[in-house]
């Protein structure tokens, strides 16, 4: 097969009489150990690599991954995701692996004995049986060589894809509904880095998987054949003893080995690093250019660089030494017992059999059986240490599975309603403690109904449990603007994460539209890939739009309203795709945003300081677009002097909900004067205290009134200390 497999040829001189055939032997020997040697490398380069792919698999939670009882559970969940029945393709390409497995051990047994044949042959001078055999049969079995170990490659590869196919689709089915996507990296704090799971795992978990089986089936079927047939050939006790002295050389090689996987992810992270600062530098190239940070930003890139160069010089001087220990060990070690148990039969008749050493076999006859029983011995060396290989690739793949299998449960738990999140503590010494919320922890209650926003005693949670507000009460009708002020971090943001459903709702009512009729227009809008126009309409498609009744013509009032209409112009038209977030400044995406709410005209929108890179004038025409549209604006601010701006908001809002940071509010008509005064409540010592979940509605609050909807005007404080 692919390899010519022979042992090193050194047959005592009694054995051969012609220096010829020694010379040719002696060539066809060196040729031999050459190979041995070359694939000794090769599979040593592979546990390299297989080191360096181990590191991405290390779990960041410190986990032991190992091949144990979880590793199975976790398979069992896999498996049918990747093989969903045996009807499927999957299956099909199994039985076609199976098969084309079966054909390579067959095609590799009768390859030892063929090339006995040609030794045989060259060796005796016998052209006749050389041309039938190494020209006439060799050239037949090509065909069938060839296809079938491409068959295999084939195979494994093609069910490496279907793997994939079938994990990705399921996990960008799962990730992508709802809002899964913001819940898994915003309030479930488990998994930290998705995208990474999602691309580079899956693909990883599945190409494991198909290669497994090939690398487990294989090399087993093939160890029990040429065990079998090298006993017969050298004696029973020769197999065993070779597979024996891998076993055990393998494992001290294992034992005294410095822990080379873990110096190349230390080694990967430092490419991290490296990689990192270079692209820090792109992504703040105007920035650094303005200081003239270059001289600074070239200190940092070489440091980081002088790291990897340090670590990878160690990494080098230690393969050198275990490189010394591996080769007299794996390789030459092994060469020399091979030798000893392929000779054997010859020199010591008690030891000799039909098929090597018989005493009156003559030259040729013995030449031909130990170059075929060379051929069984590599056969059964390379079984045995791609079955070694495949035990330390069960470990990798456990990494993998591990990963996959945790987003999997991540994925679940989540479009379930259950969280978990690890966290600092403030209110204890404790440095870390993990909490999880269940379905049943809330007991918010969520109303549909147009044209109205009521907060009933709902309070502002964090997802690590601080309370905000305890209880936050206010009713918005349709035409009531409303503005909303605080200091930072004081919970503007979160409750409209609360009223989009974005943060689970522990307690009290929310009564709102439905999710269609609300927009959100944060400061940063996000611009998605695609065409122009796909950014005036996102998320909906152009088909969407049309049947909306938006042609090219209509979306151009929309940008007409919002001063954009000479981006038509300028940047290639509504069908030109470009990386938009790069291509338009600060003011024109946040103008972009805006002709996006006017497409979608929803009752209620939440601008999230969405104009403050719009000049003064444009403000107040989207503003008033706004409010021709009938949209009810709730508009964050985050300015601290808001005095400087009252005028304006004045202008376009008639209501105040204003928190002070220290768990109090407000909520009534905006006046003049309003943003110069302080907030109408003394203020108490933080009320940020941990939610504890059941306690949402044991009221304490003991200083403010109750919120007043009725009077739509109302003010409340949860000082709870
Ligand atoms: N995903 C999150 N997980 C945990 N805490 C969060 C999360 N997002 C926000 N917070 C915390 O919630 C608090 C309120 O944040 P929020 O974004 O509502 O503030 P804000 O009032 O809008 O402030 P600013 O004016 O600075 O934007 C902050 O202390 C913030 O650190």
């Amino acid at each position: 097969m692919g390899q010519v497999m022979s042992l090193p040829t050194e047959i005592s001189s009694k054995t051969l009489n012609s220096s010829k055939k020694r010379s040719v032997l002696l060539v066809g020997g060196v040729f031999a150990v050459y190979l041995i040697k070359q694939y000794v490398e090769q599979e040593r380069k592979k546990q390299v690599s297989h080191a360096a792919n181990a590191q991405e698999t290390k779990n960041r939670r410190q986990k032991r991954i190992g091949v144990d009882s979880r590793f199975l559970t976790q398979i069992k969940k896999l498996l049918p995701i990747c093989i969903p029945g045996i009807a499927s393709k999957e299956a099909t390409l199994l039985v076609t692996l199976a098969m084309v497995l079966i054909a390579r051990t067959w095609l590799d047994i009768w390859f030892s004995g063929f090339n006995g044949h040609v030794v045989k042959a060259i060796v005796s001078r016998d052209r006749k049986t050389f041309i039938a055999r190494a020209v006439v049969e060799f050239g037949f079995m090509m065909w069938p060589m060839s296809v079938i170990n491409n068959s295999l490659k084939l195979t494994i590869s093609a069910l490496a894809l279907a793997f994939r196919t079938r994990l990705t689709r399921y996990a960008n089915e799962q990730y992508l509904k709802d809002i899964t996507f913001y819940k898994i990296s915003n309030i479930d704090n488990r998994i930290q880095n998705a995208d990474q799971l999602l691309t580079q795992d899956i693909d990883k978990f599945a190409e494991n998987l198909s290669h497994l089986y090939s690398d487990i089936a294989k090399p087993i079927v093939d160890m029990v054949l040429f065990a079998y047939k090298l006993g017969e050939a050298i004696g029973r006790e020769a197999p065993i003893f070779m597979i024996a002295y891998f076993m055990v050389s393998g494992a001290l090689l294992r034992a005294i080995s410095p822990p080379f996987g873990k110096f190349t992810a230390i080694e990967q992270k430092l490419e991290g690093d490296f990689r990192f600062t270079h692209s820090r530098i792109i992504t703040h190239s105007e920035e650094i250019a303005f200081y003239g940070g270059g001289e600074r930003e070239k200190t940092v890139v070489n440091g980081s660089f002088d790291k990897i160069v340090r670590h990878v010089k160690k990494i080098y001087r230690l393969r050198f030494a275990n490189g010394i220990f591996d080769s007299v060990l794996v390789k030459y070690c092994a060469t020399m017992t091979a030798y000893y148990l392929l000779a054997r039969p010859v020199f010591d008749p008690k030891y000799a059999t039909e098929f090597m050493g018989k005493l009156d076999a003559d030259p040729t006859k013995i030449m031909e059986d130990y170059s075929r029983n060379s051929g069984y011995l590599v056969n059964l060396s390379q079984a045995v240490g791609r079955l070694i290989l495949a035990g330390r690739d069960l470990t990798r793949f456990a990494g993998y599975t591990s990963r996959v299998a945790e987003l999997f449960d991540v994925l679940e738990d989540v479009n379930k309603g259950r969280y978990e999140r690890t966290m600092i503590s403030k209110d204890s010494n404790e440095a870390n403690i993990s909490q999880s919320v269940t379905p049943n922890d809330l007991k918010g209650k969520i109303i549909t109904e147009d044209g109205v926003i009521i907060f009933d005693k709902v309070p502002i949670v964090t997802p690590n449990k601080d309370v905000l507000v305890k209880e936050l009460s206010f009713k918005v009708e349709k035409g009531m603007n409303c503005l909303i002020s605080g200091p930072n971090g004081c919970g503007k943001s979160s409750l409209f994460r609360i009223l989009g459903d974005l943060w689970p709702l522990f307690d009290g009512t929310v009564t709102k539209p439905p999710a269609s009729a609300l927009f959100y227009v944060p400061q940063k809008p996000y611009l998605a890939l695609g065409t122009f126009r796909d950014q005036i309409i996102y998320p909906d498609t152009k088909n969407q739009a049309r049947s909306k009744g938006f042609n090219d013509d209509k979306l151009l009032e929309l940008l007409k309203v919002v001063h954009l209409e000479y981006l038509i112009v300028r940047d290639g038209g509504w069908d030109a795709v470009q990386d938009w977030a790069d291509v338009l400044s600060g003011g024109e995406k946040q103008r972009v945003a805006m002709a996006r709410l006017f497409y979608h005209r929803p009752q209620f929108a939440i601008l999230d300081e969405c104009t403050s890179a719009v000049s003064v004038d444009v403000e107040g025409i989207m503003y008033t677009h706004a409010q021709t549209l009938g949209i009810t604006l709730f508009t964050v601010s985050h300015r601290h002097s808001l005095c400087k701006y009252e005028q304006s908001f004045l202008k376009y809002h008639e209501w105040l909900l204003r928190f002070d940071g220290e768990g109090h509010y407000e909520f009534r008509k905006l006046e003049e004067g309003d943003l110069a005064t302080p907030f109408a409540f003394s203020h108490g010592k933080s009320s940020k205290k941990k939610f504890e979940i059941g306690q949402g509605d044991e009221g304490d609050d003991d200083e403010g009134e109750e919120a007043d909807n009725e009077k739509n005007s109302s003010s409340s404080s949860n000082n709870s200390d």
